[in-house]
């Protein structure tokens, strides 16, 4: 079984109820055991900033699925709830990007793991941080809730409740 983070983000129409259903859809997969779930924030737009606010998370699966055959997965949810693709990096009703697949280091022309912007963005490291602390600096002199909240204030990046 391999341990895999994914980071879900959604900004179009009824953002919660498209994350709810992502998740429910990842659950139903019969080779995928969602393990753990992060908070869900609210994140200005990064990269095409002209476009509403989104809810990010981070998920934490196990699974039987080998990489391509995961991308496959997700990219059946995305499809089957509505993804468009009309502008890069812009709105969608719901995106799944595969950040770590355990320690996995690939690049084919479908998929690139780690995800290759992952580290350069806080709406995936703050979320991450909270279902895998253990990824993060280990001699820090702050504790990781003091970095959390340094990034979350800093980034754009607030704790949505629904
Ligand atoms: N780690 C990954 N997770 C998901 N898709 C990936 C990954 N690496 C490469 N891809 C490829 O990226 C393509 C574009 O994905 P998508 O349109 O969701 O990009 P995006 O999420 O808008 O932008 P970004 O990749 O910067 O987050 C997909 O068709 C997929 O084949
Ligand atoms: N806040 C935020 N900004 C983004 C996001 C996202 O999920 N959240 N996804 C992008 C492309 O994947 C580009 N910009």
């Amino acid at each position: 079984m391999a341990k895999v983070f994914i980071s879900l983000g959604s900004n179009m129409e009824n953002r919660y109820a498209f994350i709810q259903e992502a998740i429910e859809r990842l659950r139903a997969v019969k080779e995928i055991d969602v393990t753990d779930i992060s908070s869900v924030y609210e994140t200005d737009p990064v990269g095409y900033v002209d476009q509403p606010s989104f809810l990010n998370l981070v998920v934490c699966i196990q699974t039987k699925l080998e990489p391509l055959e995961l991308l496959s997965e997700t990219q059946h949810i995305e499809n089957h709830l509505g993804r468009k693709r009309d502008i890069k990096w812009g709105p969608r009703t719901i995106d799944l990007d595969i950040l770590l697949y355990d320690q996995e280091n690939m690049k084919v022309e479908r998929l690139e793991i780690p995800h290759p912007r992952m580290w350069q963005r806080a709406f995936v490291i703050v979320p991450l941080m909270e279902v895998a602390p253990d990824l993060f600096i280990h001699s820090l002199d702050l504790s990781i809730k003091d970095v959390h909240k340094q990034l979350k204030d800093k980034e754009g990046v607030s704790e949505w409740k629904p």
